[in-house]
C-alpha cells in the first residue's frame, strides 16, 4: 500500500514535462569503477550511473554543480536512477557519491524554499519526502562514499544509506545544521538521526546545528568509517562486497524490520507534514532568515 502510494507520486513526477525531457547521458563505456563487463554508463544530466554488472553494483554520482543542492529536478533524477537500478535484477547495491569536488551535497536547494508560491512548496516537499522514503527503504544495499561537505539535507541523504564512508578532510563536515539557518529539522529528519546516533546525541546535534568534522562524526556515529580521501571509493567497494555476501532476502527483511516503523510514521502523516512544512516556510520570519542566509553565502565570495 505504502509502496503503491510512493510509486504513484514517482509516476506523477515522471510525467511532468521537464522529467519527460530527461535524456539518458551519452553512453560512456563503463564501468569506470573497476571490474565488470563493459555495460554503458547511463543516467541523466545531473546523475551519472556507472554500472559494474559483474559485481552487481552501480556507482551513482551526483553532479549538480556547483554544490549538488537538492533541487526538484535533481531529486527527480535521483529517484529515476534509483528506480531504474532497483528494477534491474543485475544490481544488488549502489554506491552513492559526488562528482562535485569537495561537496557531497549542500542539502536542500534553498532557492526552492525562498520566494515561491505555496503550490511550489507542496510539490517540492513531496519530492523531498519521496526521496527520503525511497532511499531509506530501498531493497538495494546503499553505501555512501562521502567525498565532501554534507550539511542538512546532504547529511540526511547519507543517513538513508546502510553505511557511510567519509573522506578524512577537516573541511568535510557533516550534520543537520538547520537551526543555524533559523529553520527546524522535521520529525523524520530527527528520527533518522536518532536511529543512527541515539536520542541524546541527536538532541545536542540538532539544537546546536552541529556540523561534525570527520573524527567527531566517527566518534558520535554519524559515519561508520573515516578513510584517507583517495581511499573512499575503494573502501566503499570492499564494504559493499561484505554486505553483498549476506543472503539478500534475509538482509532485506532485516532492513525493513529496522526501518519500517520510522518510515510508516511519515507515510501516515504525509499530508499533515506537507501542510506543516508549507505553513512554516511561508512565515515571514522564516523567509527572512533563509534570504539572509543565502545572501551571506553569496557575499562570502565578494
Ligand atoms: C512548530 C514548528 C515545527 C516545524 C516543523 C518543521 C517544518 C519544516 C521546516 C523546513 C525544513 C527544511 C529542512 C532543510 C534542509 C536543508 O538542507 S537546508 C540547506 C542547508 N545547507 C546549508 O546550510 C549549506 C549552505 N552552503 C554552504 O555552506 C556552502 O555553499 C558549501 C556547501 C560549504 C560550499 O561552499 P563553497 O564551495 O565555498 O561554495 P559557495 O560559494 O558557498 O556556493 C556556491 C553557490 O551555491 C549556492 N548554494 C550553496 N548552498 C546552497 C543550497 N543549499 N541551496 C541553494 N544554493 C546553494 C551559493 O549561494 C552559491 O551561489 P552563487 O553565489 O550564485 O554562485
Amino acid at each position: 500500500m505504502a509502496l503503491a502510494v510512493g510509486m504513484r507520486v514517482l509516476t506523477r513526477a515522471l510525467l511532468r514535462p521537464w522529467a519527460r525531457g530527461l535524456r539518458v547521458a551519452p553512453g560512456r563505456t563503463g564501468p569506470a569503477a573497476g571490474g565488470g563487463d563493459g555495460m554503458r554508463c547511463f543516467g541523466s544530466p545531473r546523475v551519472l550511473v556507472e554500472p559494474d554488472p559483474a559485481a552487481g553494483v552501480a556507482v551513482v554520482k551526483m553532479r549538480n554543480p556547483p554544490v549538488n543542492s537538492l533541487s526538484l529536478e535533481f531529486l527527480t533524477e535521483l529517484l529515476i536512477s534509483l528506480e531504474k537500478l532497483e528494477n534491474d535484477k543485475t544490481f544488488h547495491g549502489i554506491i552513492l557519491t559526488s562528482d562535485c569536488p569537495g561537496i557531497f551535497s549542500a542539502g536542500l536547494d534553498l532557492t526552492e524554499m525562498c520566494g515561491r508560491k505555496p503550490e511550489h512548496y507542496v510539490e517540492y516537499w513531496k519530492a523531498v519526502q519521496e526521496t527520503w522514503l525511497r532511499f531509506y527503504l530501498s531493497n538495494l544495499v546503499v553505501i555512501a562514499a562521502i567525498n565532501g561537505v554534507s550539511p542538512a539535507g546532504g547529511c540526511l541523504l547519507s543517513l538513508t544509506c546502510d553505511y557511510r564512508v567519509l573522506a578524512n578532510n577537516p573541511k568535510y563536515t557533516i550534520g543537520l545544521n538547520e537551526t543555524l539557518l533559523g529553520i527546524v529539522a522535521p520529525f523524520w529528519f530527527k528520527d533518522t538521526m536518532v536511529n543512527t546516533i541515539g536520542h541524546r546525541a541527536t538532541e545536542r546535534a540538532l539544537q546546536l546545528g552541529l556540523l561534525f568534522p570527520p573524527a567527531e562524526a566517527l566518534r558520535v556515529g554519524v559515519v561508520d568509517q573515516v578513510v584517507p580521501e583517495d581511499q573512499v571509493q575503494s573502501t566503499a567497494r570492499s564494504v559493499m562486497a561484505q554486505w553483498l555476501a549476506i543472503p539478500d532476502h534475509a538482509r532485506q527483511l532485516t532492513k525493513t524490520l529496522m526501518r519500517k516503523p520510522t518510515a510508516d510514521r511519515l507515510l501516515t502523516e504525509r499530508d499533515a507534514d506537507i501542510q506543516t512544512f508549507v505553513r512554516f516556510i511561508c512565515r515571514d520570519s522564516v523567509q527572512k532568515s533563509l534570504h539572509a542566509y543565502l545572501e551571506k553565502l553569496k557575499q562570502k565570495k565578494g
